[in-house]
């Protein structure tokens, strides 16, 4: 099971939980996102096997690929309306790790999918809401039943102590990962890195 944490962006915290064992860790580049990051944060402050992960709002090509150099990521999310066509573009420009996050509210939300079924290499599904990302709440995951699609996704949106049990429930056969943000966070952008331990030895019958 892939772990990713989101909305990394302190240096001393970025190498604390990097040294918990997951895999990838995901860099906010939307501006209006409190978890935004500020400055170039180097290799050198995470371990060398997690995974930097960039995350973009309907951001443009050139933006991206140009965060992809100067903060040396190895993957790209898009957390916005992004159109299967716009993911090919990443993949023709060489971005290897192409994670497409898609809002869910109800199983309407789940129509898109077939179409970027063998461009991107993972959804994330996360809680529909106004500020694409972030929220901190879990939308219904009964709503996955419907998902037969063929693309492995990561289960986002409010993952957090609270529902422990009910991930521990969970079962889909293209369920391959959580993304953990916000219910970590001491403050926005900086995770509680006890609270993480407890939490991957809490669900470690998953992992
Ligand atoms: O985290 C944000 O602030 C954010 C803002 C805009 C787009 C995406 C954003 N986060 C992307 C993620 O992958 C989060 O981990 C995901 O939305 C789940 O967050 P949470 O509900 O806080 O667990």
């Amino acid at each position: 099971m892939i772990v990713k944490v989101c909305g990394m962006r302190d240096a001393d915290n970025i190498r604390q939980v990097a040294q918990l064992g997951i895999h990838m860790m995901g860099f906010i580049f939307y501006q209006k996102s409190p978890r935004c990051v500020s400055r170039p944060v180097s290799r050198c402050e995470a371990d060398a096997g997690v995974e930097r992960i960039g995350v973009f709002v309907n951001d443009s090509v050139m933006h991206i690929l140009q965060c992809i150099n100067d903060y040396n990521l190895n993957g790209v999310q898009l957390h916005g309306q992004e159109p299967p066509e716009f993911c090919r573009q990443l993949k023709a420009n060489g971005v290897e790790l192409l994670l497409k996050a898609l809002s869910v509210a109800s199983v309407n939300d789940l129509k898109q999918c077939g179409a970027y079924d063998g461009i991107v290499d993972y959804f994330v599904f996360d809680t529909k809401t106004p500020d694409y990302g972030g929220s901190g709440k879990c939308f219904d995951w009964e709503v996955l039943r419907h998902y037969k699609g063929t693309t492995p996704f990561l289960l986002s949106g409010g993952l957090g102590m609270h529902n422990t049990e009910e991930l521990l429930r969970f079962q889909h056969p293209r369920w391959c990962g959580i993304d953990l943000n916000s219910c970590f966070e001491v403050a926005p952008g900086h995770k509680d890195v006890a609270l993480l331990k407890q939490y991957l030895q809490t669900v470690r019958e998953i992992l």
